[in-house]
């Protein structure tokens, strides 16, 4: 569904976006993780066409994402970062204009995800709080029958309440067959709808993990001050990595944890605990605080 190839984008000299290869089936759900300045609203913005790329290409369903701006756009919902819409009108003139023009768009629709939302779209935009604004943004993306959603940082500057609607909805849409590209700096938001996450570092892709893979994995970590038996040969492919460091072990796991801790359980050590591997030990791996990297 999109395909992008060696695709670069520089302001000036500063090279914001670095030959990225990235190819999102249709029906994924695919979240677009990094911190601040990392390239993710650059590769947005060149995905709808709304910058050049200094060299490579993306298409859309087939559809030049440079030269073929109209057909994309007849195929994806977009909320960009930052939501700026026409101040001197009121919220349901903003959502009619938008439905109108967007060829999927439907204006029914847009009144009933603004009542989700629980916002009051006879307020004029230039009276609107933040988060309402937002709000609106989201009504006008989540309301048409688009076969993609690229969202830029849906959630923000809303409500927890919200939030969770916004992410349930953005889930429901996934659910009904639409590719969906999010980013999120809220890691929890993209595992629970995400089935794949690409994290991205100073214009590169870095990584690129299937969801579905991570949560069948486990660290379990506890005391042990001998060296670790070797591990048992039936256990080997359950077993991704282990860290010891003076007493404190901490074995990572794929798959059914069951007889790992079988085995654990007939070794004298003390203090274990199992826990989830999340997408949090993942991003970590690339931009973990330097605090937490020196210790
Ligand atoms: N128009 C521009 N001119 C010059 N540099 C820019 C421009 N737009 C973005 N940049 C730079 O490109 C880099 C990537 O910016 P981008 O907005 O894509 O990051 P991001 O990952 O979306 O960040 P954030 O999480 O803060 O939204 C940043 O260093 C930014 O300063």
């Amino acid at each position: 569904m999109l395909i992008t190839h060696d695709l670069t984008k520089k302001y000036g000299k500063f090279l914001a976006l670095d030959h990225a290869n990235i190819e999102i089936a249709e029906g994924e759900c695919c979240g677009v993780l990094g911190p601040n300045g990392a390239g993710k609203s650059t590769l947005f913005r060149l995905l709808m066409g709304f910058l050049s790329p200094s060299h490579g290409t993306a298409t859309i369903g087939g559809r030049d994402c440079q030269h073929d701006k109209v057909g994309v756009h007849s195929l994806v919902s977009y909320l960009p970062g930052d939501v700026r819409l026409f101040d001197e009108m009121k919220g349901r003139d903003v959502l009619e204009f938008f439905a109108d023009i967007h060829p999927r768009g439907n204006r029914d629709r847009s009144y009933a995800t603004a009542k989700r939302l629980d916002l009051d779209i006879s307020r004029r935009v230039g009276y609107m709080s933040t988060g309402m604004r937002q709000k609106l943004g989201l009504s006008i993306a989540l309301s048409t029958d688009a076969p993609m959603l690229i969202m830029d940082e849906p959630t923000t500057s809303l409500d927890p309440n919200v939030r969770a609607e916004v992410i349930r909805m953005i889930g429901e849409a996934h659910k009904s067959g639409r590719t969906v590209v999010i980013c999120s700096h809220v890691l929890s938001e993209i595992e629970d709808i995400c089935n794949r996450a690409i994290i991205m570092r100073q214009g590169n892709v870095v990584h690129d993990q299937n969801l579905h893979d991570l949560a069948r994995r486990h660290a379990v970590s506890f005391e042990f001050d001998k060296p670790l038996p070797s591990i048992p040969e039936s256990l080997r492919d359950r077993i991704a990595g282990i860290r010891q460091s003076e007493s404190q072990v901490t074995v990572e796991t794929e798959g059914d944890l069951r007889d790992v801790m079988g085995w654990l359980a007939q070794l004298p050590l003390t203090n274990l605990k199992a826990q989830r591997l999340g997408l949090r030990e993942v991003y970590d791996r690339y931009h973990a605080p330097e605090s937490e990297r020196a210790a």
